[in-house]
């Protein structure tokens, strides 16, 4: 057998929706050290934004190394997707250094954890570590957390349902995954709020990883890379909520579409818009990139929730079609109708 230290490392990168995980993983390649290191993003939506963000952010990672596996998440695409890509990745006459996977933020770690034990990858890559990104405010805010009531309630009508909100699930799986957890958006916590959000993330599961505090996840990556957890070996120690069930699950709990945009007038009004449409449709995610009038630069908009940010990314490249186009994420039952009428009128 392979020895373990001749293992190419791979970091998996999980959190919810719009935590920071793109951010991370910018900030990590930008800062390699030298080394060579590939990225597999996968995306929930069908248009994928994150593989447009990672390109050209660092000469540690060419355009070829960036991977996307957009259109479902990682955690159901493992046999197609997934572990095709592994292989071809590390077949190449000049193989990465270190891989960096960054999940669906609905994407359940565990089975992905799995697909490291097939035949094929196991001997040629491990597991280094799980980070789990945890958007602060969010967890602060119990966004994530169970209503006790309702879960009574449901589970006396249901008992094969353990949860009201599904959020809570995916989320109580991404912290049992973990081996680090970065609590990001500290610079929205008070002290209060960073206290709040800390009880959320341990009232998640037995699981304990050590937590470091982050803004726009910027944390030396020699803290991240070279954990050696050897995470497919220790899979029974990061519990599941569908353990039970030998890992099977939906995603149905959620849905996404891409609108078209057109062209905007002003920024700032578009993101006053769109965060109000956010808000009233009850929104998860937005993401993406719209024209601005006579300007020759794309303009990344990314909402989670109804906080929203948006900045000038790079020019249009020559022949572009100059279109539009944002991705809504949210719980199933999304009025695509009203939200499509709200953001294109
Ligand atoms: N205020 C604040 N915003 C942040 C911080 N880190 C990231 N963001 C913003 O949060 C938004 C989402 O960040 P991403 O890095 O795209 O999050 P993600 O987890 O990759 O999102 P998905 O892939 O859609 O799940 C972006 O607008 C970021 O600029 C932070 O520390 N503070």
């Amino acid at each position: 057998m392979t020895p373990v230290s001749r293992k190419i490392p791979a970091t998996v990168i999980t959190g919810f929706l719009g935590a920071g995980k793109t951010t991370l993983l910018r900030h990590v390649i930008a800062q390699a050290g030298g080394r060579r290191i590939a990225v597999i993003v996968n995306e929930f939506g069908e248009t994928g934004v994150d593989g447009d963000l990672l390109r050209g952010c660092g000469a540690a990672c060419d355009d070829d190394s960036i991977v996307e596996l957009a259109n479902g998440c990682l955690c159901c695409t493992v046999a197609d997707d997934f572990v095709p890509t592994m292989e071809a990745l590390i077949d190449r006459p000049n193989p990465p250094d270190h891989i960096l996977i960054e999940t669906s933020g609905l994407a359940l770690p565990k089975p992905l954890l799995k697909a490291f034990d097939w035949p094929g990858v196991r001997n040629r890559v491990t597991v280094d570590g799980v980070i789990a990104v945890i958007d602060g405010p969010a967890a602060a805010t119990g966004r994530f957390a169970d209503d006790p009531t309702a879960v009574a309630a449901q589970a006396a009508e249901d008992p094969s349902l353990d949860h009201d909100n599904p959020l809570a699930e995916v989320f109580g799986d991404q912290v049992n995954a973990a081996d680090l957890i970065l609590l990001n958006k500290a610079d929205l916590l008070d002290a209060a709020g960073r206290a709040a959000a800390e009880a959320a993330i341990r009232a998640a599961g037995p699981r304990r990883p050590p937590l470091i505090e982050t803004r726009e996840c910027r944390i030396d990556p020699a803290v991240l890379l070279g954990l050696g957890a050897a995470a497919e070996d220790d899979l029974a120690a990061r519990p599941s909520h569908h353990d039970a069930e030998d890992g099977a699950h939906e995603h149905n709990d959620f849905e996404s579409f891409t609108v078209p945009l057109p062209p905007a007038a002003d920024p700032e009004a578009l993101a006053a818009r769109l965060a109000r449409v956010a808000a009233d449709y009850g929104v998860l995610r937005m993401k993406g990139f719209v024209a601005v009038a006579d300007k020759p630069l794309r303009l990344l908009v990314q909402g989670v929730g109804s906080r929203f940010r948006h900045q000038y990314e790079r020019p249009w490249a020559p022949g572009e079609e100059r279109q539009g186009r944002l991705v809504v994420i949210g719980e199933t039952g999304l009025d695509r109708a009203g939200i499509l009428a709200a953001l294109t009128a």
